[in-house]
């Protein structure tokens, strides 16, 4: 029976490159207002998972559903008009416009459908997203930076710009793509701070995390993957007990 909750359904997807069987009898839900996590060790298919949910890359059979509209040969563009935002991918920032430049970018790309480079020369004259990229900056504890050139900072200063970017897109699904990595102890925690307040707002998260203490720190459901298939599924107690998911670990880097 159909979960009404459910926001994005990933149904019996397969993914084939070649003879690998990257995704294999992929059944996932994820629930309006949760954070579900995608854990599994290296090679386990998480960020394959993550690129056919935003349209990267089809899959080889099955459909991504999301609030209703098949996803399944849309474009990555038109995904994230639908709602979706990615966050920690590849950063695709200016490194040489300020901090505020680049948070204002998505906002001005959503509102006028595409990202044009005109846009660039009009900038300071938007004052409204100006107002609400400075809102938005503050959120994420970097407004005193505004005026730092987006290629001078750190990596945890970065990803929480990017956090920014995907915020003033107002998306209803957040795809995390391990948000922490790399970050020392105390950027982690400031990023698990983080993105705590964004879940109290209710925003739906999907998240791929190697860090089992973020995992455990944010996650309402996780789903465990190991070798392309959805090995477990839950709470973090009943994924944290269940003998499977040991044993896929045993023998990995994590
Ligand atoms: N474009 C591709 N062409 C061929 N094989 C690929 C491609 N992308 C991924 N693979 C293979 O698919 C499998 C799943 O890879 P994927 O990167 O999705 O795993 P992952 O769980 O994200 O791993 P990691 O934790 O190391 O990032 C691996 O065996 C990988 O080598």
């Amino acid at each position: 029976m159909t979960n009404p909750n459910v926001v994005l359904h990933v149904a019996d997807v397969h993914k084939r490159f070649g003879g690998l069987h990257a995704l294999a009898d992929i059944d996932l839900q994820v629930e309006e207002g949760k954070t579900h996590a995608i854990i599994g060790p290296n090679g386990a298919g998480k960020s394959t998972l993550l690129n056919v949910i935003i349209g990267k890359l089809a899959p080889s059979s099955g459909q991504v559903v999301f609030d209703g509209a098949v996803l399944t040969g849309k474009k990555p563009f038109q995904i994230n008009q639908l709602g979706i935002a990615r966050v920690f991918q590849t950063p695709e920032i200016f490194a040489d416009l300020s901090v505020l430049h680049n948070v204002m970018i998505p906002a001005l790309a959503k509102r006028d459908g595409m990202f044009k480079l005109n846009m660039l020369r009009s900038l300071d004259s938007e004052t409204g997203i100006r107002a609400e990229a400075e809102h938005m900056l503050e959120d994420v504890g970097m407004l005193g930076r505004r005026e730092m050139l987006a290629g001078s900072l750190s990596r945890g200063d970065k990803r929480r710009m990017e956090l920014a970017m995907c915020l003033i897109q107002h998306p209803r699904l957040l795809l995390l793509d391990e948000p922490t990595a790399g970050m020392s102890r105390h950027d982690t925690n400031t990023t698990i701070e983080l993105l705590q307040k964004i879940k109290a707002r209710g925003m739906t998260k999907v998240i791929i995390e190697h860090d089992m203490h973020v995992v455990f720190s944010l996650a309402d459901k996780i789903s465990v993957l190991a070798q392309g298939r959805i090995i477990a599924d839950g709470s973090p107690d009943d994924v944290r007990g269940n003998p499977k998911v040991q044993e896929a670990y045993l023998g990995g880097t994590h």
